[in-house]
C-alpha cells in the first residue's frame, strides 16, 4: 500500500510520535479542568460513589471469580432483591495498568435502585497481568455471574476506555470450555480502544510490553471483522464523548461500522458536552442521558 492510501486507511500512522502520544492521552482533550485535575476528579468521583454504594446498598465484596489474588468482584443487590434481576458489569479502565474495582461503583445507586444489580470487576492489572490474561479473566467472571444467577434477567456488559477493549473481546468469547452460557444480552463500549496497534507507539505500552502480534490477537476491530454474531439480538452500543479525542471518536465509529456489516444489531451514540471521564463520572445521575439509555435497554423500553 502506498503512504497515502496507509495514511488514509489509519490515519494514525502519518502522526508524529508526539501526535500519537497526544492522541491516546484522555485527559489532555478534558476541557473543563487540566489533565491531572481531571484524572484526580475522575478517581476521587468513583471513591466516594463506591463509599456510598457500600454503605447503602446489599453488597457481596471481594468475590473470587478465580483462583488468582486479582480475581475478584463486587456484586451490589437491588434492595428488595427479587427472584431474578437483570445484572450490569462493569469493567474499569485505566490502559490495563491502574484502576481497580474499589473505586469504580459510579452506578450502583442509580441502577439498584431501578432493580438492577450491579457488578464490578477487577482484573490482573500490568504488570501483574498480560492483555491475553485480563481477557480470559473477564471472560472467567461472566461465566461465573451465570452460575451464580442461572435465573438472572440478562447479563449487560459495559466497558470504559481500556474496559471497554475487554468487555468487546466478549463479543467474541467461547463459551464452551466455561460450561455455561452467559446470557449476554446488551453491551454497552464506552470511549474504548478497538484496534491496539496505534498504543504500541505510545508510552502506555511500557508496563505493558504489546508486541504487535499481542495487539493484533486483543483487538477487536480486526477479530470481528472474521467473525459472525453468536447471538445477533444482543444489542450493542458503541458511545464515544464529544471531547474525546479525534483517535479515539475514529476507533468507536470505525468499530461500530465493523458491528453493523458484521450483523450486529450495533448502535453509535456521540455524547455532547462530556469527555472521555465525564462520561462515567454522570453514571452516578439517574437522569444522565446515558443512565437512561441503560435502563431503556434493559427494561426494552423504546
Ligand atoms: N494516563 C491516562 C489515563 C487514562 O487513560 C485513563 C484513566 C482512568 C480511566 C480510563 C483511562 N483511559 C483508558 O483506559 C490519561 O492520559 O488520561
Amino acid at each position: 500500500m502506498d503512504v497515502r492510501g496507509d495514511a488514509l486507511g489509519a490515519p494514525w500512522k502519518s502522526m508524529s510520535a508526539e501526535e500519537l502520544e497526544n492522541q491516546y492521552s484522555p485527559s489532555r482533550w478534558v476541557v473543563r479542568l487540566g489533565a491531572e485535575e481531571a484524572l484526580r476528579t475522575y478517581t476521587q468521583i468513583g471513591i466516594e460513589a463506591t463509599r456510598r454504594a457500600r454503605a447503602t446498598r446489599r453488597s457481596l465484596l471481594h468475590i473470587p471469580y478465580g483462583d488468582s489474588t486479582g480475581e475478584t468482584l463486587d456484586i451490589y443487590l437491588p434492595h428488595k432483591a427479587p427472584e431474578a434481576f437483570p445484572v450490569f458489569m462493569f469493567v474499569h479502565g485505566g490502559y490495563w495498568q491502574c484502576g481497580s474495582k474499589d473505586e469504580s461503583a459510579f452506578m450502583v445507586e442509580p441502577l439498584t435502585a431501578q432493580g438492577v444489580a450491579v457488578v464490578t470487576v477487577a482484573y490482573d492489572i500490568a504488570p501483574r497481568g498480560s492483555l491475553d490474561q485480563m481477557v480470559d479473566q473477564v471472560t472467567r467472571s461472566i461465566a461465573f455471574v451465570q452460575k451464580r444467577y442461572p435465573r438472572n434477567e440478562g447479563i449487560y456488559l459495559c466497558g470504559h476506555s481500556a474496559g471497554a477493549q475487554l468487555a468487546a473481546m466478549m463479543l467474541l468469547a467461547d463459551w464452551t470450555e466455561l460450561g455455561v452460557t452467559p446470557n449476554l444480552k446488551g453491551f454497552f463500549l464506552v470511549s474504548g480502544v478497538y484496534d491496539l496497534e496505534p498504543i504500541l507507539c505510545t508510552s502506555q505500552n511500557a508496563p505493558l510490553h504489546l508486541t504487535l502480534e499481542d495487539a493484533q490477537r486483543n483487538s477487536p476491530q480486526l477479530l470481528m471483522a472474521l467473525t459472525q454474531p453468536a447471538d445477533p439480538t444482543c444489542h450493542v452500543l458503541v458511545i464515544v464523548g464529544q471531547h474525546d479525542s479525534p483517535e479515539f471518536q475514529r476507533q468507536s465509529r470505525e468499530f461500530y461500522q465493523t458491528l453493523c456489516q458484521g450483523g450486529w444489531k450495533a448502535a453509535f451514540e456521540e455524547l455532547r458536552d462530556v469527555d472521555h471521564f465525564e462520561i462515567i463520572e454522570n453514571l452516578t445521575q439517574e437522569d444522565y442521558v446515558l443512565t437512561q439509555i441503560i435502563l431503556k435497554t434493559i427494561f426494552q423500553e423504546f
